[in-house]
């Protein structure tokens, strides 16, 4: 039997007050987020990825439809309940790598406040060592590319045991030697079994996901799914 969803959506939909009236950030979406492997959300600027992002990093409440986080309701779920599926099973990247980090903090410092938030304990050398950061621990933050902040970003998503990854156009902020190792560091995450939901309208990290999901003015046009090389 297929694994079941670790996300599930059935016709969400956010709606923005503004100034020149209501404006539709995502319109009726469903789809399902597997629990392994790397789902993209694709689409141009303003066609809701962000949107939708926020609705599955629970800091937007959907104005219509159902999201379920392994299998349950999640408008169900208590403010307390609720804040703690965040801590404990969602890592958030966000585009900016200094938005990702805590600047007064080293390097290994980083790692630790982000396990010591989601309750759990980390071994900062070893999570360095993954992803080709070893013997930075000791480093101010700005002492790395952004490129190099961006993993440490998703160090701190390893440190934190998070369940699912969502990362917000991790790559746009940066040249290409850095996206690169952001890159890779995804292609590393995936092939640790993590669920990971990439926004994204760069066509290399495109080209990484196994499902990919296009969205055009707030609506899904469609799913790919893709077998992708060993
Ligand atoms: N806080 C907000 N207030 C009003 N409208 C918003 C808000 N956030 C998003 N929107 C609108 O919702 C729609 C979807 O925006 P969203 O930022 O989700 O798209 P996006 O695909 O992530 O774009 P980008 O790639 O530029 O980040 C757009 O029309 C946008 O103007």
């Amino acid at each position: 039997m297929p694994e079941k969803p670790i996300f599930s959506l059935r016709g969400i939909g956010v709606d923005y007050q503004t100034p020149a009236g209501v404006v539709t950030g995502v319109d009726d979406v469903s789809l399902d987020v597997p629990a392994r492997g790397m789902t993209v959300l694709a689409g141009p600027s303003g066609s809701g990825k962000s949107t939708l992002l926020r609705v599955l990093g629970l800091f937007e409440q959907p104005a219509r439809g159902t999201l379920t986080f392994q299998g349950a309701d999640v408008r169900k779920l208590k403010h307390r309940e609720r804040r703690a599926l965040r801590r404990h099973h969602l890592g958030l990247v966000f585009q900016n790598p200094a938005d990702n980090l805590l600047g007064y903090l080293t390097v290994a410092e980083n790692l630790h406040a982000a396990a010591e938030a989601a309750g759990t304990e980390c071994n900062a050398e070893d999570i360095l060592g993954q992803l080709g950061l070893h013997g930075t621990g000791g480093w101010k933050i700005t002492a790395l590319s952004g490129g190099q902040q961006q993993r440490l970003a998703f160090g701190c998503v390893l440190a934190a045991r998070s369940t699912v990854i969502l990362a917000d156009e991790p790559t746009s902020q940066l040249d290409e030697a850095s996206a690169d190792l952001v890159l890779d560091t995804l292609r590393y995450l995936v092939d640790q079994d993590f669920a990971v939901l990439a926004a994204s309208h760069d066509e290399r990290l495109i080209d990484l996901g196994s499902r990919v999901a296009r969205l055009h003015k707030g609506a899904l046009e469609g799913v790919e799914e893709r077998e992708l090389p060993a």
